[in-house]
């Protein structure tokens, strides 16, 4: 039985991250979707289509790690099954967060097969890391209207390659994630500021 106080207060994170994300213009239009861990085997979950900058309880459900919908005549994000493949390869995996910035979106059409990180201070707010020396790949993978496909494909890359932070999708967006709402949080911001530096980086060197 899901506790209904975890799920106000994983609730009540997820809108103000929300907020914070439309703010900086990270979530336009209806775009991006957030969960977080409720227990074991259920998440709370954005519903489809809402907008992320004004969400409120009723922009939310329950679903099971199976992708079963616990909160009747609510539709779960479009992009659920790319949350739902996290939370199953990583029982400590509190919380999955999409954004759709203009960096992100650009930065990923410019570099289809991927973008690496390195020398900057801030890679330390990425949870395990402790120096800028730090040499961080993040995979791009082709969009896809198939999402339980999209997922398999992020499901075979991370078997290999374990310790991800993140990931992007060409023309679309970021994935991260963390322990606890708050960790997925800094890690979007982190993301964030790194790409618009690199962004910014490949400009001047033009
Ligand atoms: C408004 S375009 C963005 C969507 O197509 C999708 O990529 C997205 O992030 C939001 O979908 P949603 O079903 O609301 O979770
Ligand atoms: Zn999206």
């Amino acid at each position: 039985m899901v506790s209904t106080e975890d799920l106000g207060a994983r609730t009540g994170e997820l809108i103000k991250a929300g907020r914070l994300f439309f703010e900086r213009g990270w979530v336009p239009a209806t775009a991006g979707n957030f969960s977080a861990r409720l227990d074991e085997r259920h998440l709370v979950i954005t519903a489809s289509g809402r907008h992320k900058g004004e969400l409120d309880a009723d922009g939310f459900l329950v679903v099971g790690l199976e992708g079963e919908v616990l909160s009747p005549g609510r539709k779960p994000s479009a992009e659920t099954a790319l949350h739902l493949q996290l939370y199953r390869r990583e029982p400590s995996l509190g919380s999955v967060l999409h954004t759709h910035s203009r960096t992100a979106t650009l930065l990923s059409r410019l570099s289809p097969g991927g973008v690496v990180l390195e020398g900057y201070e801030v890679l330390k707010a990425l949870s395990g890391v402790e120096t800028h020396e730090t040499r961080l790949e993040v995979p791009v993978f082709p969009n896809d209207q198939d999402i339980p496909r999209l997922a398999a494909r992020v499901e075979e890359y991370m078997r290999e390659r374990p310790g991800l932070h993140g990931y992007l999708i060409e023309g679309h967006g970021l994935y991260t994630w963390g322990r606890t709402v708050a960790d997925a949080r800094r890690h979007v911001e982190a993301f964030e500021f790194l790409f618009e530096c690199e962004l910014e980086m490949r400009r001047l060197k033009r």
